[in-house]
């Protein structure tokens, strides 16, 4: 039997720490929402009890290091599953992007293997088992619009923010998040309002949104890749009423309502930057269905 499951990618709408904590992680207060660029990932049933993965990008991992295998070497060691089974990603998302590519994979795989394995597990107790892989892989599990707390695994679910375009430009250069973690002196950050910019989202008011992004991580990574600073300045140049880094970054965002100012951006910044998509805000719970 063969199965498929969507795995969108995510933007940090905002992105604050509040502390270091002792187990070495950060607490943060982050609201995340789905947006309409997504992996897409098969699931079938092989002969031999192994996981296979399988894709054509040269970054992705094919072996245990993929967040997708795993989610399926946990499943199989926490229920004693003795199958096998073939993952296929096709990747659309970019690696290493701040768009938690690998951790939607992998909660895109405990739904996509709770269904072929017959797990019935709810998407709650995939949350919980998601967290073991990486903080991000709670939030995907559900998709749509969220708080996420603790070190992102307490998920409050939110509603859909007001429609708009957001355009992604990640230059060429890929991040590491333990690493500009590390690098955060929280003496001296800009937190954002979080509370502020769940108001604004509860009541559609995209100017609200818009003036409330925030990401106490985006100054660390701007000092480190300037590249990423004239992307942000590229895009408010042509047009973009709000930006911001998404995550530990690389990847820029631009918020736009308008179809045509959006062309006018994402024709601007394909001049100099490769990676440049225009897509919808999901940030509805369907988005991973
Ligand atoms: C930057 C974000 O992507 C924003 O959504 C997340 O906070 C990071 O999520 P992630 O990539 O799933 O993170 P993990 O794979 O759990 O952790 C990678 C590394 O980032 C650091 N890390 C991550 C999350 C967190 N709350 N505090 C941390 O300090 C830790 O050094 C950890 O070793
Ligand atoms: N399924 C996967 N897809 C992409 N990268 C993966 C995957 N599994 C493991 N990786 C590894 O994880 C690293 C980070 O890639 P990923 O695309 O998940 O980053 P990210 O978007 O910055 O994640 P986050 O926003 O959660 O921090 C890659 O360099 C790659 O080696």
């Amino acid at each position: 039997m063969k199965l498929m499951e969507k795995a969108p990618a995510k933007i940090n709408l905002a992105l604050d720490v509040l502390f270091k904590r002792p187990d070495g992680y950060h607490e943060v207060e982050m609201i995340m929402t789905t947006v309409d660029l997504a992996d897409r990932i098969e699931f079938a049933d092989i002969d031999r009890d192994k996981i296979i993965i399988l894709s054509h990008n040269r970054f992705v991992p094919d072996d245990s290091r993929n967040l997708a295998y795993q989610a399926a070497a946990l499943l199989k060691e926490r229920f004693n599953i003795r199958r096998g089974v073939a993952i296929s990603i096709e990747k659309n998302i970019p690696v290493a992007a701040g768009l938690a590519g690998g951790s939607s994979d992998a909660a895109a795989t405990l739904r996509g293997l709770n269904r072929l394995w017959k797990l019935n597990l709810s998407l709650d107790e995939m949350a919980v088992l998601g967290a073991e892989i990486g903080s991000d892989v709670s939030f995907c599990v559900y998709g749509g619009t969220a708080l996420a707390r603790g070190r992102g695994e307490q998920i409050t679910h939110l509603p859909v923010p007001p429609k708009c375009w957001v355009i992604l430009a990640k230059p060429t250069i890929g991040v590491s998040t333990a690493d500009v973690y590390r690098r955060l002196d929280l003496s001296a950050v800009k937190h954002p309002d979080v509370n502020k910019m769940i108001a604004a989202i509860e009541r559609k008011n995209y100017e609200g949104v818009c003036a409330g992004l925030g990401n106490v991580l985006e100054n660390v990574t701007l000092q480190v890749y300037p590249e990423v600073a004239n992307i942000k300045d590229q895009m408010k140049k042509f047009g973009a009423d709000a930006v911001l880094m998404s995550g530990s970054g690389p990847t820029v965002f631009g918020l736009v309502e308008h179809d045509s100012r959006m062309q006018r951006i994402y024709n601007g910044l394909r001049g100099f930057c490769e990676q440049v998509y225009a897509v919808q805000l999901l940030g509805n719970r369907n988005s991973v269905e």
